[in-house]
């Protein structure tokens, strides 16, 4: 198990030292995501301070950590929507800096915060989303057909996307990065806002997308739901890497809700200093 507390850096290192790869015996399979030493500052606030992860192809990811501690910042970084300070990102091999093109390309990304083309209907974001990865337009039709009704989204396919709940808009995005079936997913806070029903039916994609070799890394607060469905998990706090292995690994035999909160802390009993809220 990759399980280690990092304590935190003054400032970015000036250049990475990447170690050298390993000779054709020992070559090791590529994996799906490799950050290495990645850093994210905003003025004084160092928001990621030197992530060293490695996601392996073929897996289901899970990462945890608590409020502000850099899971969207990391995220962000990994797909190309953020520019880090420092590090590397290599998705299958590709330094994604050195060639966003070909990174991105590889790539769904269901971002936090998002901003889409809502003034589009359901049917038009994900058909131009498919058209934007250059899919051949037939297929772009038969996949957008196929996904919104995976998603339950047909009946509202031809309203406008800024007319649709939080839940309907999250499962809109999800159709429109997952259309191009790329060879990783990476998913910021994929369930939030989305009823059971339709997690479930998210869940099942995913499993079924893992399964026929693609990756997926996710983002979620909801430590039962990422030991359920995750076989790796990383624990980040602080801009850093608390913990990371295969979810068994991680949480010992215990729960991962348990392992988390001994490695983030944090725990308050009850109404410690807010007693005041007591009415009798
Ligand atoms: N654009 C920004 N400008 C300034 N500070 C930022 C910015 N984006 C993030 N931060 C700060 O960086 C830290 C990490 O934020 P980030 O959004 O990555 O955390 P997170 O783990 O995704 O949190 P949450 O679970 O609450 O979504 C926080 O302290 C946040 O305030």
């Amino acid at each position: 198990m990759e399980a280690r507390r990092v304590a935190p850096h003054p400032e970015p290192p000036v250049a990475l030292t990447v170690p050298p790869p390993p000779g054709p015996a020992a070559a090791a399979p590529v994996p799906a995501l490799a950050l290495r030493g990645l850093w994210k500052s905003f003025g004084p606030k160092v928001a990621v301070g030197g992530i060293d992860l490695t996601v392996p192809a073929g897996s289901f990811y899970g990462l945890v950590g608590p409020n502000g501690a850099g899971k969207t910042t990391t995220l962000s970084m990994a797909t190309g929507l953020l520019r880090p300070d420092a590090g590397e990102v290599r998705v299958h091999g590709v330094d994604l800096w050195a060639d966003p093109t070909a990174g991105k390309r590889i790539i769904g990304v269901l971002p936090d915060g998002l901003r889409l083309f809502d003034r589009l209907t359901g049917l038009q974001l994900v058909t131009y989303a498919g058209l934007l990865r250059g899919m051949d337009r037939d297929m772009v039709a038969s996949r957008a057909r196929e996904l919104l009704a995976a998603l339950d989204l047909e009946a509202s396919q031809d309203q406008l996307v800024v007319d649709y709940s939080a839940g309907m808009t999250k499962k809109v995005a999800f159709a429109a990065a997952i259309i191009h079936a790329p060879r990783l997913m990476v998913l910021d806070e994929p369930f939030e806002s989305v009823d059971p029903v339709s997690a479930s039916n998210i869940r099942a994609i995913l499993r079924e997308y893992v399964g026929g070799g693609g990756t997926v890394i996710v983002s979620s607060h909801v430590m039962d739901l990422v030991q359920r469905m995750c076989d790796h998990v990383a624990v980040v706090a602080d801009g850093h890497v608390l913990a990371a292995g295969t979810v068994d690994e991680v949480r010992g035999g215990r729960t991962l809700e348990d392992t988390f909160v001994d490695l983030v802390g944090g725990r308050r009993t009850g109404m410690q200093g807010l007693e005041w809220l007591r009415t009798c």
